[in-house]
């Protein structure tokens, strides 16, 4: 039979864009050593190709995995998204595939939610265009249609980890706050809840925008709902391009029917930093353009990570697949004296009894079983003693509807 073992030297990760050193030396310290870690994103066709050996990937907001690159990637057990939103991920064809996608919620919730404060209050006062005439050797003072955050309204549309951290940092500069969200949701201090994205945007002073990129959230904010913002409104984007439609912002805008505004994402972003932006908002005075950077401090790439490596770790030596966006939760013990057979199989009737019954044939005895599954996909871990591993992972293997099988052994980790 052959040895189906894989030492952790062998397990091949790839990281992109430039993902933080703390992920790399996380990995290090957990004895993968197979890293290879570029700063840029890859195409389709780069991807297709790099991908077929490559155990582990982590990728931020700029890479896409769709089918083709998900039916390329033969090896693929687990994915890092290194950031919050997972919309560049094909989550289905992950999910078809037995593939976990991992993220970070949390990581970068402070540093979006500090920058679009400090973008309410340049707006508010005018600062880009009086900036933008100082550089050029003019002398913009006046207090016209200048105000102080204090006692405006700011409206936040999601009311989700960024939402709700920068409702408490604006409240304790007098801002008041509203917000509206598709669940019914407790305001923070005295935040209070809105019925109607409509009763919002008529409402409030500043508007800023955090939602996840969902069909429900394409193209939320158009020329209708722009209409109904005050003209002295201002608007901030920093959750996805997608959300609003920017040539109806830009119109808005130049047509004086909007204040200001701070975009940090756009329906088309530059694949690179040599690659020219191209957006109807440049030029516009009273407009701070970003390079989707809402998350890219320091302190949050380097937080993002850690918390991604840890959690593609975890499920590379222990099975456990806590918080994967598109997969079945574990939380498995540590296995110290037992080998662990992973089992990934579509969610169809019969499959777990199936398992049981070539184990028990094969005489292998379970000490411990797991079992966890979502609409499409059943994920069942099985600890069986030290004897067993190969012969458990050669049985499982002829399961009908098996998707993916793993043996972690109890020291080292090892692939099927
Ligand atoms: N600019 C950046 O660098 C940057 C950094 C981090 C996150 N983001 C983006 O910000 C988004 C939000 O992040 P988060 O951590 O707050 O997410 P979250 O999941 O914690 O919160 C999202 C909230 O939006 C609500 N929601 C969903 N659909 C809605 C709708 N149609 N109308 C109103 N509310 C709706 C949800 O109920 C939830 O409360 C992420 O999905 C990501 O795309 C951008
Ligand atoms: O770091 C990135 O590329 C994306 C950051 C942000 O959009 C996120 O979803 O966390």
């Amino acid at each position: 039979m052959a040895k189906t073992s894989l030492d952790k030297s062998k397990i091949k990760i790839l990281l992109l864009e430039g993902v933080h050193q703390s992920a790399v030396d996380n990995f290090l310290n957990a004895g993968y050593t197979n890293i290879e870690h570029l700063t840029t994103s890859l195409d389709e066709a780069s991807l297709v190709d790099k991908i077929r050996d490559v155990h582990f990937l982590g990728i931020r907001s700029r890479t896409q995995l769709n089918e083709r690159v998900f039916a390329a990637a033969e090896k693929l057990n687990a994915v890092g998204c290194f950031c919050i939103g997972t919309n560049q991920v094909d989550l289905n064809a992950a999910l078809s595939r037995g593939i976990p996608v991992f993220n970070a919620p949390y990581s970068n919730t402070r540093s979006v939610a500090e920058l679009v404060l400090a973008e309410a209050i340049m707006l508010l006062r005018g600062i880009p265009e009086k900036n933008a005439r100082a550089h050029q050797g003019g002398w913009l003072k006046s207090a016209k249609a200048s105000h102080e955050a204090r006692g405006k309204t700011l409206g936040i549309v999601g009311y989700g980890n960024i939402g709700a951290q920068l409702s408490v940092l604006a409240e304790s500069l007098g801002f008041n706050v509203i917000f509206y969200d598709v669940v019914t949701k407790l305001g923070m201090g005295n935040a209070n809840q809105v019925a109607s994205l409509e009763e919002l945007l008529a409402r409030a002073d500043v508007v800023s925008l955090h939602v996840p990129e969902l069909p429900s959230t394409k193209w939320m904010i158009a020329k209708d709902q722009l209409a109904l913002m005050k003209p002295s409104g201002i608007l901030i984007n920093a959750s996805r391009g997608s959300v609003v439609v920017i040539e109806d912002l830009a119109e808005a805008l130049a047509a004086g029917r909007l204040y200001g505004a701070a975009i940090d994402v756009f329906p088309v972003e530059p694949k690179g930093n040599d690659e020219e932006f191209v957006s109807p908002l440049r030029g516009l005075p009273n407009v701070i353009l970003t390079p989707h950077i809402g998350g890219s401090t320091l302190e949050a790439q380097e937080n993002i990570g850690i918390e991604v490596s840890e959690k593609m770790v975890t499920y590379s030596d222990n099975g456990t697949t806590v918080t994967a966006v598109n997969f079945p939760e574990v939380a498995l013990p540590a296995h110290p004296d037992k080998h662990r057979v992973l089992h990934i199989h579509d969610n169809v009737p019969g499959v777990l009894s199936e398992i049981n019954r070539v184990l028990s044939e094969s005489g292998i005895n379970i000490s411990g079983q797991y079992l966890q599954t979502n609409e499409k996909v059943g994920y069942v871990v099985i600890d069986v003693d030290k004897a067993y591993g190969e012969q458990a992972l050669e049985a499982l293997r002829k399961v009908e509807h098996t998707l993916r099988v793993r043996v972690l052994y109890s020291e080292t980790n090892f692939e099927g």
